[in-house]
Protein backbone atom coordinates (compact mmCIF):
# COMPACT_ATOMS: atom_id res chain seq x y z
CA UNK A 1 0.00 0.00 0.00
CA UNK A 2 1.14 3.76 -0.93
CA UNK A 3 1.86 5.87 2.48
CA UNK A 4 0.07 8.42 2.55
CA UNK A 5 2.92 10.99 1.86
CA UNK A 6 6.18 10.22 0.56
CA UNK A 7 8.84 13.43 -0.27
CA UNK A 8 11.85 11.90 -1.57
CA UNK A 9 15.04 14.42 -1.64
CA UNK A 10 12.72 17.66 -1.51
CA UNK A 11 14.99 20.82 -2.08
CA UNK A 12 13.62 24.02 -2.29
CA UNK A 13 15.43 27.71 -2.76
CA UNK A 14 14.53 31.23 -2.71
CA UNK A 15 17.05 33.10 -3.97
CA UNK A 16 19.87 32.61 -2.13
CA UNK A 17 18.21 31.01 0.73
CA UNK A 18 17.88 27.18 1.13
CA UNK A 19 14.92 26.99 2.54
CA UNK A 20 14.53 22.72 2.46
CA UNK A 21 17.54 21.02 1.32
CA UNK A 22 17.46 17.21 1.03
CA UNK A 23 14.74 16.02 2.72
CA UNK A 24 12.88 12.62 3.08
CA UNK A 25 9.64 11.80 4.63
CA UNK A 26 7.30 9.47 4.46
CA UNK A 27 3.99 9.57 6.12
CA UNK A 28 2.13 5.95 6.77
CA UNK A 29 -1.68 6.53 5.90
CA UNK A 30 -3.63 6.96 9.01
CA UNK A 31 -1.20 8.45 11.33
CA UNK A 32 -0.34 11.92 12.17
CA UNK A 33 3.05 13.34 12.34
CA UNK A 34 4.73 16.19 13.13
CA UNK A 35 7.04 18.57 11.56
CA UNK A 36 8.47 20.02 14.49
CA UNK A 37 12.04 23.04 14.15
CA UNK A 38 13.12 26.43 15.06
CA UNK A 39 11.43 29.55 13.09
CA UNK A 40 12.68 29.32 9.29
CA UNK A 41 13.87 25.77 9.01
CA UNK A 42 11.48 24.56 6.30
CA UNK A 43 8.67 23.37 8.07
CA UNK A 44 5.91 25.39 6.20
CA UNK A 45 8.01 25.11 2.90
CA UNK A 46 8.31 21.43 3.61
CA UNK A 47 4.49 21.41 3.64
CA UNK A 48 3.58 23.81 0.97
CA UNK A 49 5.92 21.85 -1.48
CA UNK A 50 3.99 18.67 -0.47
CA UNK A 51 0.40 20.21 -1.35
CA UNK A 52 1.11 22.04 -3.85
CA UNK A 53 1.02 25.59 -3.42
CA UNK A 54 4.68 25.73 -4.17
CA UNK A 55 6.93 23.91 -6.90
CA UNK A 56 10.11 22.48 -5.34
CA UNK A 57 13.87 22.99 -7.23
CA UNK A 58 14.00 19.20 -7.08
CA UNK A 59 13.17 16.23 -5.57
CA UNK A 60 9.53 14.16 -5.31
CA UNK A 61 6.16 14.37 -3.48
CA UNK A 62 3.97 11.41 -3.79
CA UNK A 63 0.47 11.58 -2.19
CA UNK A 64 -1.03 8.19 -1.74
CA UNK A 65 1.23 7.15 -4.77
CA UNK A 66 0.49 9.62 -7.54
CA UNK A 67 3.08 12.26 -8.29
CA UNK A 68 2.39 15.93 -7.13
CA UNK A 69 3.71 17.43 -9.83
CA UNK A 70 2.46 15.22 -12.49
CA UNK A 71 -0.93 15.03 -11.31
CA UNK A 72 -1.75 17.84 -9.17
CA UNK A 73 -5.98 17.91 -9.75
CA UNK A 74 -5.95 14.58 -8.52
CA UNK A 75 -3.93 15.33 -5.56
CA UNK A 76 -5.34 18.22 -5.08
CA UNK A 77 -8.89 16.29 -4.44
CA UNK A 78 -7.23 14.30 -1.51
CA UNK A 79 -5.35 16.64 0.58
CA UNK A 80 -6.60 19.40 2.81
CA UNK A 81 -4.62 22.64 4.12
CA UNK A 82 -5.52 24.52 6.80
CA UNK A 83 -5.75 28.56 5.63
CA UNK A 84 -3.47 31.47 6.91
CA UNK A 85 -5.13 33.93 8.58
CA UNK A 86 -4.73 36.02 5.94
CA UNK A 87 -6.04 34.44 3.62
CA UNK A 88 -10.20 34.98 4.10
CA UNK A 89 -11.70 37.90 3.69
CA UNK A 90 -12.62 39.88 7.05
CA UNK A 91 -15.99 40.40 5.64
CA UNK A 92 -16.94 36.89 5.11
CA UNK A 93 -19.08 35.31 7.47
CA UNK A 94 -18.16 32.10 9.54
CA UNK A 95 -21.45 29.97 8.04
CA UNK A 96 -21.01 31.85 4.68
CA UNK A 97 -17.13 30.14 4.75
CA UNK A 98 -18.05 26.87 5.55
CA UNK A 99 -20.82 26.85 2.92
CA UNK A 100 -18.94 28.48 0.33
CA UNK A 101 -15.63 25.47 0.93
CA UNK A 102 -18.77 22.62 1.33
CA UNK A 103 -20.18 24.20 -2.25
CA UNK A 104 -16.51 23.63 -4.06
CA UNK A 105 -15.77 20.14 -2.47
CA UNK A 106 -16.78 17.16 -4.17
CA UNK A 107 -18.14 14.89 -0.98
CA UNK A 108 -18.27 17.76 1.90
CA UNK A 109 -19.10 17.71 5.35
CA UNK A 110 -22.59 18.66 7.16
CA UNK A 111 -22.34 22.04 7.40
CA UNK A 112 -24.40 22.03 10.34
CA UNK A 113 -22.38 19.40 12.11
CA UNK A 114 -19.03 21.03 11.33
CA UNK A 115 -20.00 24.29 12.66
CA UNK A 116 -21.77 22.46 15.79
CA UNK A 117 -18.49 20.15 16.41
CA UNK A 118 -15.64 22.79 16.03
CA UNK A 119 -17.33 25.57 18.22
CA UNK A 120 -18.50 27.94 15.28
CA UNK A 121 -22.76 27.48 15.54
CA UNK A 122 -22.97 30.41 17.97
CA UNK A 123 -21.12 32.69 15.61
CA UNK A 124 -22.09 31.24 12.46
CA UNK A 125 -23.28 34.97 11.39
CA UNK A 126 -19.84 37.06 13.03
CA UNK A 127 -17.26 38.22 10.44
CA UNK A 128 -14.62 36.48 10.25
CA UNK A 129 -12.27 39.71 10.73
CA UNK A 130 -14.82 40.16 14.19
CA UNK A 131 -13.56 36.67 15.69
CA UNK A 132 -11.21 36.38 18.49
CA UNK A 133 -7.95 34.48 17.53
CA UNK A 134 -8.86 31.08 19.11
CA UNK A 135 -12.53 31.10 16.98
CA UNK A 136 -10.01 32.19 13.83
CA UNK A 137 -8.00 29.12 14.04
CA UNK A 138 -10.98 26.86 14.73
CA UNK A 139 -12.77 27.91 11.74
CA UNK A 140 -9.19 27.91 9.41
CA UNK A 141 -8.82 24.33 11.01
CA UNK A 142 -12.44 22.70 10.64
CA UNK A 143 -12.50 24.36 6.71
CA UNK A 144 -9.30 22.69 6.18
CA UNK A 145 -11.68 19.20 6.87
CA UNK A 146 -14.93 20.53 5.17
CA UNK A 147 -13.79 18.57 1.79
CA UNK A 148 -13.40 15.11 3.94
CA UNK A 149 -9.31 15.05 2.73
CA UNK A 150 -7.68 11.86 3.17
CA UNK A 151 -4.46 13.97 3.99
CA UNK A 152 -5.00 17.17 5.82
CA UNK A 153 -1.97 19.52 6.80
CA UNK A 154 -2.39 21.85 9.73
CA UNK A 155 0.34 24.25 10.44
CA UNK A 156 0.29 25.72 13.87
CA UNK A 157 -2.90 24.72 14.65
CA UNK A 158 -3.65 25.85 17.87
CA UNK A 159 -1.51 29.04 17.72
CA UNK A 160 -3.37 31.80 20.02
CA UNK A 161 -5.83 29.18 21.86
CA UNK A 162 -6.54 29.22 25.32
CA UNK A 163 -5.58 25.75 27.01
CA UNK A 164 -8.75 24.56 26.79
CA UNK A 165 -9.52 25.08 24.02
CA UNK A 166 -6.17 23.52 22.81
CA UNK A 167 -7.11 20.24 24.02
CA UNK A 168 -10.52 20.44 22.40
CA UNK A 169 -9.02 21.19 19.06
CA UNK A 170 -6.65 17.59 20.07
CA UNK A 171 -9.76 15.99 20.77
CA UNK A 172 -11.20 17.10 17.39
CA UNK A 173 -8.30 16.24 15.99
CA UNK A 174 -8.02 12.72 17.14
CA UNK A 175 -11.31 12.08 15.70
CA UNK A 176 -10.71 13.21 12.31
CA UNK A 177 -7.76 10.02 12.64
CA UNK A 178 -9.86 7.91 13.71
CA UNK A 179 -12.41 8.97 10.54
CA UNK A 180 -9.55 7.67 8.90
CA UNK A 181 -7.55 11.04 7.95
CA UNK A 182 -3.68 11.29 8.03
CA UNK A 183 -2.79 14.27 9.27
CA UNK A 184 0.62 16.26 9.10
CA UNK A 185 0.98 18.62 11.83
CA UNK A 186 3.22 21.44 11.81
CA UNK A 187 3.77 22.62 15.59
CA UNK A 188 6.08 24.51 18.10
CA UNK A 189 4.31 22.64 21.28
CA UNK A 190 5.68 19.71 22.72
CA UNK A 191 2.96 18.93 24.55
CA UNK A 192 0.90 18.94 21.27
CA UNK A 193 3.36 16.69 19.57
CA UNK A 194 3.71 14.26 22.23
CA UNK A 195 0.23 14.10 22.59
CA UNK A 196 -1.27 13.39 19.22
CA UNK A 197 1.79 12.70 16.87
CA UNK A 198 2.55 9.06 16.16
CA UNK A 199 6.37 9.72 14.28
CA UNK A 200 8.33 13.34 14.09
CA UNK A 201 10.32 14.79 12.04
CA UNK A 202 12.79 17.28 13.54
CA UNK A 203 14.07 20.14 10.71
CA UNK A 204 17.11 22.47 11.84
CA UNK A 205 17.74 25.15 8.85
CA UNK A 206 16.23 22.86 5.74
CA UNK A 207 17.16 19.65 7.31
CA UNK A 208 15.68 16.60 8.97
CA UNK A 209 18.04 15.77 11.72
CA UNK A 210 15.81 13.57 13.62
CA UNK A 211 13.16 11.30 13.40
CA UNK A 212 10.89 8.63 15.06
CA UNK A 213 8.20 8.39 17.49
CA UNK A 214 8.04 10.71 20.53
CA UNK A 215 9.61 7.99 23.03
CA UNK A 216 12.23 7.30 20.74
CA UNK A 217 13.34 10.96 20.32
CA UNK A 218 13.15 11.26 24.23
CA UNK A 219 15.52 8.89 24.62
CA UNK A 220 17.56 9.03 22.07
CA UNK A 221 18.49 12.77 22.63
CA UNK A 222 16.86 13.32 26.15
CA UNK A 223 19.73 13.28 28.00
CA UNK A 224 18.59 10.13 30.15
CA UNK A 225 16.45 9.91 33.75
CA UNK A 226 18.38 11.30 36.53
CA UNK A 227 17.46 10.23 39.66
CA UNK A 228 18.82 12.01 43.04
CA UNK A 229 18.55 10.99 46.52
CA UNK A 230 20.01 12.22 49.88
CA UNK A 231 22.71 9.78 51.58
CA UNK A 232 23.42 9.68 55.44
CA UNK A 233 26.19 10.37 57.25
CA UNK A 234 28.69 6.73 57.19
CA UNK A 235 26.50 5.37 54.98
CA UNK A 236 28.58 3.21 52.54
CA UNK A 237 27.51 3.46 49.41
CA UNK A 238 27.85 0.45 46.07
CA UNK A 239 29.66 1.29 43.04
CA UNK A 240 26.89 2.70 41.14
CA UNK A 241 28.55 3.44 37.96
CA UNK A 242 29.26 0.05 36.70
CA UNK A 243 25.34 -0.68 36.96
CA UNK A 244 23.96 -0.91 33.56
CA UNK A 245 22.84 2.07 31.94
CA UNK A 246 24.15 4.23 34.14
CA UNK A 247 25.78 7.46 32.35
CA UNK A 248 27.32 9.39 35.38
CA UNK A 249 27.52 9.65 38.94
CA UNK A 250 27.67 12.75 40.94
CA UNK A 251 28.03 12.93 44.81
CA UNK A 252 28.03 16.57 46.66
CA UNK A 253 26.73 17.69 50.07
CA UNK A 254 25.37 14.20 50.93
CA UNK A 255 23.31 13.70 47.81
CA UNK A 256 24.22 11.48 45.04
CA UNK A 257 23.01 11.94 41.17
CA UNK A 258 22.61 9.50 38.89
CA UNK A 259 22.14 9.69 35.49
CA UNK A 260 21.22 6.84 33.10
CA UNK A 261 18.74 5.36 30.20
CA UNK A 262 17.48 1.75 29.13
CA UNK A 263 17.27 -0.48 32.60
CA UNK A 264 19.53 1.12 34.97
CA UNK A 265 16.31 2.06 37.20
CA UNK A 266 15.93 -1.16 38.05
CA UNK A 267 19.65 -2.11 38.70
CA UNK A 268 20.05 1.19 40.48
CA UNK A 269 16.94 0.20 43.10
CA UNK A 270 18.30 -3.20 43.10
CA UNK A 271 22.08 -1.91 44.33
CA UNK A 272 20.21 0.44 46.82
CA UNK A 273 18.34 -2.56 48.20
CA UNK A 274 20.93 -4.28 48.39
CA UNK A 275 23.22 -1.62 50.62
CA UNK A 276 20.36 -1.34 52.62
CA UNK A 277 18.75 1.96 51.30
CA UNK A 278 15.86 0.72 49.92
CA UNK A 279 13.69 3.13 52.15
CA UNK A 280 15.80 6.35 50.58
CA UNK A 281 13.32 8.58 49.04
CA UNK A 282 14.13 8.84 45.57
CA UNK A 283 14.04 11.85 42.91
CA UNK A 284 12.99 11.00 39.48
CA UNK A 285 13.55 13.29 36.45
CA UNK A 286 12.21 12.05 33.15
CA UNK A 287 13.14 13.71 30.54
CA UNK A 288 10.21 15.38 28.17
CA UNK A 289 10.10 15.83 24.23
CA UNK A 290 11.25 19.77 25.07
CA UNK A 291 14.26 18.38 26.70
CA UNK A 292 14.79 16.13 23.94
CA UNK A 293 13.88 18.95 21.50
CA UNK A 294 16.38 21.46 22.83
CA UNK A 295 19.37 19.24 23.60
CA UNK A 296 19.03 17.98 19.66
CA UNK A 297 18.79 21.48 18.59
CA UNK A 298 21.58 22.75 21.26
CA UNK A 299 23.99 20.24 19.13
CA UNK A 300 23.19 21.33 16.22
CA UNK A 301 23.98 24.61 16.64
CA UNK A 302 27.30 23.83 18.63
CA UNK A 303 30.61 24.94 16.94
N1 LIG B 1 8.34 33.47 0.15
C1 LIG B 1 9.59 33.46 0.64
N2 LIG B 1 10.55 34.24 0.09
C2 LIG B 1 11.81 34.24 0.56
N3 LIG B 1 12.23 33.49 1.59
C3 LIG B 1 11.32 32.70 2.18
C4 LIG B 1 9.96 32.65 1.74
N4 LIG B 1 9.28 31.78 2.53
C5 LIG B 1 10.18 31.29 3.41
N5 LIG B 1 11.39 31.84 3.22
C6 LIG B 1 12.64 31.54 3.95
O1 LIG B 1 12.83 30.12 3.89
C7 LIG B 1 13.29 29.63 5.13
C8 LIG B 1 12.32 28.57 5.65
O2 LIG B 1 11.10 29.21 5.96
P1 LIG B 1 9.80 28.40 6.42
O3 LIG B 1 8.68 29.39 6.52
O4 LIG B 1 9.61 27.23 5.56
O5 LIG B 1 10.25 27.92 7.87
P2 LIG B 1 9.36 27.42 9.10
O6 LIG B 1 10.13 26.32 9.72
O7 LIG B 1 7.99 27.12 8.64
O8 LIG B 1 9.37 28.70 10.05
P3 LIG B 1 8.30 29.18 11.17
O9 LIG B 1 8.40 28.22 12.31
O10 LIG B 1 8.81 30.54 11.52
O11 LIG B 1 6.95 29.20 10.52
C9 LIG B 1 13.45 30.84 6.03
O12 LIG B 1 14.79 31.27 5.97
C10 LIG B 1 12.52 31.87 5.42
O13 LIG B 1 12.96 33.17 5.70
Amino acid sequence: MSPALLIDRLCKSYGTVTAVSDLDLRVEEGQIVGLLGPNGSGKTTTVECAYGLRKADSGTVRVFGLDARAEPGRVARLVGTQLQDSALPDRIKVGEAVHLFAALAHRPVDEAETLRRWGLADRRGAGFGSLSGGYRQRLLVALALVARPRLVFLDEMTTGLDPNARREVWDLVEEVRRGGTTVVLVTHFMDEAQRLCDRLAVLSRGRKIAEGTPTEIVNRYGGGTVVRFPVPPGQAVPRLGDLPGVQTVNHSDGRIEVRGHGPFLVALGHALTVAGLSRTPLDVASPSLEDAYVRLLRREVAP
